[in-house]
């Protein structure tokens, strides 16, 4: 198991998070990626490398290059503008509203955002590319023919749409790992989203196209962000009608309710003719994290693990989220034992 980490996550460290009506310190922060580096190299993954200094093309594929280039100059043009607090959206492009996007950086923000709960600071478009990259450096390990690979990824990606930011995500690094699979060769790839919360961002990316299965296990977004994708009835669109599947699930649901939806997906990925899986790999689920509402205990992780390993592809987990306790570390490393049992 090759794992892909770079130290420049570091640069994302926003100060704020608007939660609950106040600016709280980001569940999203850096000590996570601490942990869980630790957490895998006690467990004996210690192969560990940097990654290559990809840049935009594979990215430019399945985002809107528009979005991009804002992404790299959104704070450059906040401080210009005269703030002096974090870049955080509060005026949104909504329902019936123009889509054109305005010169005023506010406006722009707010256009590009799909929450408020993600500040953008200096140093966030920089750790983003830095988090991009160790996925691209994982899709190329499986591209040279490696079963397994890790992307310890942060920030995360999967609500990353094709122009669009939140949830703590500003590129969608399994949708980029998914296009790179193909760029080498691969004709048809799955992303298989076990975090929490809804991968609306990689659903967006590819709902339209035919080359990737999308398939997303999460909280019911009747109950749980992001709210307003994440329903069943979501199966695609033209070229991509019948390769996106969503598992939406209630509160307190445990691991055998979760696992028979995981069968499900990996089911539906394998008769896909999908010749590798990247997992958007959220630790999320614990019955202990501080945002969300399953019940999977640690060994279920190592259960997780084995499940999509016997499925018999190739895997690049790109890491996504989990947060607060301690637990999340084991539980990233019981995920990959599970993959090499
Ligand atoms: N303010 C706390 C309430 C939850 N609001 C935002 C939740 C974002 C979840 C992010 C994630 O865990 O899905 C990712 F993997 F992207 F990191
Ligand atoms: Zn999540």
């Amino acid at each position: 198991m090759r794992v892909i980490y770079s130290e420049d996550h570091k640069l994302r460290d926003a100060r704020t998070e608007l939660h609950a009506g106040q600016l709280v310190t980001p569940f999203e922060a850096p000590f996570r990626a601490e942990w869980i580096l630790a957490a895998v190299k006690e467990a004996g993954f210690a192969d560990v490398v940097a990654p290559d200094a990809h840049g935009l093309e594979t990215a430019r594929k399945v985002h809107d290059p528009a979005y991009l280039d804002f992404l790299a100059t959104v704070w450059d043009r906040w401080v210009a503008a005269g703030f002096t607090g974090e870049a955080i959206a509060n005026s949104f492009a909504v329902r019936r509203t123009s889509q054109r996007v305005p010169d005023n950086i506010v406006g722009a923000i707010g256009h590009y955002a799909n929450a408020a709960d993600t500040s953008i600071t200096k140093g966030s478009y920089e750790a983003a590319i830095a988090s991009m990259r160790c996925a691209i450096t994982g899709a190329d390990w499986l591209n040279a023919g490696n079963r397994f690979a890790f992307a310890l990824c942060r920030p995360p990606g999967h609500h990353a749409g094709i122009d669009l930011f939140g949830g703590y995500c500003f590129i969608n690094n399994s949708g980029v790992a998914a296009q790179r699979l193909l760029d080498r060769g691969a004709r048809k790839v799955a992303v298989l989203d076990v975090d929490f919360h809804h991968g609306n961002g990689t659903q967006d990316l590819f709902y339209r196209r035919g080359d990737v299965f999308t398939a997303s296990l999460h909280g019911d977004p009747m109950h749980a962000f992001p709210y307003f994708l994440g329903h069943a009835d979501e199966e695609g669109e033209g070229e991509g009608a019948g390769a996106n599947r969503n598992y939406p699930m209630l509160p307190g649901t445990p691991w055998d309710i979760w696992s028979s939806a995981l069968a499900d997906a990996l089911t539906r990925i394998k008769a896909f003719g999908a010749e590798a899986i990247v997992v958007a790999l959220g630790v999320d689920t614990f019955e202990r994290d501080p945002i969300s509402f399953f019940s999977l205990t640690s060994d279920d992780f190592t259960r997780m693990g084995a499940m999509i390993s016997a499925a018999g592809l190739p895997v690049l987990a790109c890491m996504e989220g989990g947060y607060g306790v301690p637990e999340i570390g084991l539980n990233v490393a019981n995920v990959l034992k599970g993959l090499e049992a």
